[in-house]
């Protein structure tokens, strides 16, 4: 099996790979499935991320979103805490500024973060997964530290408690047979892909 290193270099080369025109049909086909997910009516509040190193482009789910009336938060890099992740409201006149990966992401407001627990839905990035719900992500452990103390929902949760929901987002080259995963993994409950969704 490749190493998480290995892994991690083969799949950032093969989605840097994809043309404009695939990366474009990947962004609405995926768009178009995200927005018949069952539950997104129940989700008002719902994290997204803007894409980077070839990541899929979240832009035509943002817009769909914004139609649908939903309510938009994007990730910052913690500003007093390393390694975690704050999600602050988007919307079309946020004013950003670029994060030191070069990532765009909104200028830190205070009043306008809002706690994990009070999102309804996480859609996080991912370089590999599988379709087990392990997920390979830059190698930050931004996703994994931040949601570590978050207990979320899987889709098969019928339970009333208020968690947020998890959801990878990935090209359909992204999915490899197996992610060696790591104890402090936060594995993925759903992943969405242009051409399927995986429920765990
Ligand atoms: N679109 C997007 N936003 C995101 C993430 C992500 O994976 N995708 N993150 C998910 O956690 C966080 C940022 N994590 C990142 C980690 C590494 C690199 C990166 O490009 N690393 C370079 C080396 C950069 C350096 O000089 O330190 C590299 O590996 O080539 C980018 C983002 C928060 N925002
Ligand atoms: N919950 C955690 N607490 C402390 N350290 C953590 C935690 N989760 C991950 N880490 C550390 O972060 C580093 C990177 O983890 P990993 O390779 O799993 O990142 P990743 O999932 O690929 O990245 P990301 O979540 O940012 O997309 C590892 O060295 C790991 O020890």
């Amino acid at each position: 099996m490749p190493s998480r290193h290995e892994l991690r270099q083969l799949i950032r080369q093969r989605r840097q790979q994809l043309s404009t025109i695939q990366q474009q049909q990947a962004a609405h086909q995926l768009a178009e499935r995200f927005c018949g997910l069952s539950f997104l009516p129940d989700c008002q509040h719902i994290a997204l991320y803007l894409s980077n190193d070839g990541e899929l482009d979240t832009w035509p789910l943002i817009h769909a979103l914004w139609q649908r009336g939903k309510q938009l938060y994007l990730p910052l890099l913690h500003p007093f805490t390393s390694g975690h992740l704050i999600f602050q409201y988007f919307q079309a006149n946020t004013p950003m500024r670029a994060n030191r990966f070069g990532i765009p992401e909104p200028d830190w407001s205070c009043p306008d973060v809002r706690p994990v627990a009070q999102l309804d839905l996480i859609c996080t990035p991912l370089v590999a997964f599988d379709a087990l719900g392990n997920r390979l992500g830059m190698g930050g452990g931004f996703y994994d530290r931040t949601l570590a103390h978050y207990p979320t929902q899987n889709s098969d949760d019928q339970s009333n408690h208020k968690r947020p929901k998890l959801i990878g987002l990935a090209h359909s080259c992204q999915q490899v047979a197996a992610v060696p995963s790591e104890p402090w993994d936060v594995p993925l409950p759903a992943i969405c892909t242009p051409d399927a969704i995986f429920l765990r």
